[in-house]
């Protein structure tokens, strides 16, 4: 797996206040890496630059091994958080102009935006001005937007709020397909359990400082404790006096429990068939939403 983008210890003040703490992450071509924090974190800011819109402090982005310069981000897609469309124009104008502005010929640029529109679901809607849309079908305009001009990057800032379930689906299919194709992809979010299906790499940032990076499952994995979920059909009470079980949640015959040595799953499993059925038993992975209140502690 190649790093082609790397931020380097990138600091950033705004006025006395440091916003981004020695950020330094690598985004993997043909891979989407999800950027997870809190609202105010410093993700826009990490991304605004990287497309070189804000300077940093110290530190740097490189993009295959060198600073980034002018002639590669003009191959970056971006979608901006504030929304850039011109409302008085359609979706056809917007994404034809935006591909002329990035060298297309008009044929291409036409060609490319018919095929991005009729992809991303807009094909009926093409000629009908921006501002008659709904926010979800300005957002898929924003989308074929940003993938106009055939980018070697994207960076997206929160690319699904406010679509709904379908549009989701369609935009990470279409994403999917970029990174399929070697184009790594950033993207923000704060809809957990879509960056969870999403991504392959998490970047996970919290009051400007990067808390944990990596592929999803290491990061998932790395954040794992013995930790099992058992149902029965009576009451799970019993657990309190197992030893070595520490109860994390008990909800009538539902209980979740950390595990400490030397007591081991098969031993816990075999005292709660001796007491009745056993309906469910198994370990508990954490769910992205879990390690992200985690580092954010
Ligand atoms: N131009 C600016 N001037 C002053 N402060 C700024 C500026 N841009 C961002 N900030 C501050 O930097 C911090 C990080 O903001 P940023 O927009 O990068 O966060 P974010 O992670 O994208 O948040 P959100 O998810 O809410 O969009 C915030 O406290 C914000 O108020």
């Amino acid at each position: 797996m190649t790093s082609v983008l790397r931020l380097d210890g990138v600091d950033r003040s705004f006025g006395d206040r440091q916003v981004l703490k020695d950020v330094s992450f690598d985004v993997t071509a043909g891979r989407m890496t999800g950027f997870v924090g809190g609202n105010g974190a410093g993700k826009t800011t990490t991304m605004r630059i990287i497309l070189g819109v804000l300077a940093p402090d110290a530190g740097q982005v490189t993009w295959r091994g060198r600073p980034l310069a002018r002639e590669a981000r003009a191959r970056f897609g971006y979608m901006p958080e504030e929304r850039g469309l011109y409302p008085k124009m359609t979706p056809r104008e917007q994404v034809v102009h935006l591909g002329r502005l990035y060298g297309l010929d008009a044929a291409g640029a036409r060609r490319r935006t018919d095929a991005l529109l009729e992809r991303v679901g807009l094909g009926e809607r093409a000629d009908d001005l921006l501002e008659t849309l709904s926010l979800g079908n300005q957002q898929r305009a924003q989308i074929a937007a940003a993938l106009v001009h055939d980018p070697e990057v994207l960076i997206l800032d929160e690319p699904f709020s406010g679509l709904d379930p379908l549009a989701v689906d369609m935009v990470v299919a279409v994403l999917r397909e970029r990174a399929a194709a070697g184009a790594p992809v950033l993207f923000s979010s704060h809809q957990l359990d879509v960056v969870e299906r999403l991504c392959d790499d998490l970047v996970l940032i919290a009051a400007g400082t990067i808390r944990a990076a990596g592929a999803r499952e290491e990061l998932r994995s790395a954040y794992t404790r013995p930790r099992f979920s058992l149902v029965v059909d009576g009451d799970a009470g019993w657990l309190r006096d197992q030893p070595g079980v520490r109860l994390v949640d008990l909800d009538g015959a539902r209980a979740v429990f950390d595990l400490d040595p030397p007591a081991d799953d098969q031993s816990v499993l075999r005292a709660a068939l001796a007491r009745g059925p056993v309906r469910a038993f198994g370990p508990v992975t954490p769910s992205l939403a879990e390690i992200f209140r985690e580092v954010n502690q």
